[in-house]
């Protein structure tokens, strides 16, 4: 594992580090911020995973996150969002292949010898945060839009191991539209029975654990009716009887400025929660 940034940052620390992953099979980067109170004792630790497009950096530099991981103790880590490199299959899109992994552990060539993004945060990320850094077991997710779906679905996949989920902006039925359509047909082949065990709005039905879900969504975001489809999740959540806090924001468009003028109330959400 090797330092690539190191930077003082409101009492802590905001790294980025960069490591060989057994389960992407190559090289990977994630971003850790140890809050002030991590010099002390092991803190609880919140996972944020982010949209397409995004490296690590971009959560690290424009969501504000740290203030209020310093304010309450709380690790956070920030994967990138897809493995890389030159050996890593691609697509000349920017909704597809690197930087768009879904979160997903593909099945189909070329991607299933890299692409296993939901193995890589459900398990090796963890362990290794927990092995080299002063993390406790206590763990939240969170994420944005592509990211918010993944945290969405890390969470339903693996029950008992998140104290709490809160999402912006998440794609929350991505078997119903175009870029999870897209993903998943590549990702996970053209069998439709196959996507369920991916969407977030489908596995609500059999959760085993009824986490309840935070979401946070603006209602002048470019791709709220196309994309993203939060009445999906709500009517998912409904009819299973899942805990859901929607929150709509007048004004708010798919940006990080939507996220960094609400992640202060998603971070004091799973401060709270992690404390138990
Ligand atoms: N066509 C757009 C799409 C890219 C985009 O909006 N990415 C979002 C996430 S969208 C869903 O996962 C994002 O987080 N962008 C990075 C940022 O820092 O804002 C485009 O390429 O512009």
């Amino acid at each position: 594992m090797q330092r690539i940034e190191h930077r003082a940052c409101f009492g802590g620390w905001q790294h980025v580090y960069r490591h060989t992953s057994a389960t992407l099979d190559g090289e990977a980067t994630f971003a850790v911020y140890l809050p002030p109170q991590a010099e002390q004792r092991a803190c609880p630790v919140l996972y944020w995973l982010s949209g397409l497009t995004c490296t690590e950096q971009n959560f690290i530099t424009k969501a504000g996150a740290q203030r209020y991981a310093a304010e309450h103790g709380v690790i956070l880590v920030a994967p990138d969002t897809s493995p890389r490199g030159p050996g890593v299959a691609d697509a000349d899109a920017y909704d597809l292949g690197q930087g768009a992994g879904f979160y997903v552990d593909a099945t189909q060539a070329p991607w299933a010898s890299h692409y296993r993004m939901f193995d890589y945060v459900s398990n090796e990320l963890p362990a290794l945060i927990e092995a080299q850094f002063p993390a406790t077991r206590a763990r939240a997710i969170s994420g944005h839009s592509m990211g918010g779906h993944g945290a969405l679905v890390v969470a339903l996949k693996n029950p008992g191991r998140y104290r709490s989920v809160s999402a912006f902006s998440p794609i929350v039925a991505p078997s119903e539209v175009p870029w999870g359509q897209k993903a998943f047909a590549a990702y996970l082949g053209e069998d439709r029975e196959a996507w369920k065990a991916w969407d977030a709005s489908a596995l609500v039905a059999n959760a085993t654990e009824r986490l309840p879900l935070l979401v946070d969504q603006g209602e002048a975001d470019e791709f709220l009716s196309t994309q993203l489809r939060p009445d999906r999740l709500r009517e998912a959540c409904e009819a299973a009887g899942h805990p859901l806090d929607l929150r709509l924001r007048p004004g708010y468009d798919h940006s990080y400025y939507f996220i960094a003028s609400f992640i202060g109330e998603h971070i004091a959400h799973h401060a709270a929660a992690l404390k138990g």
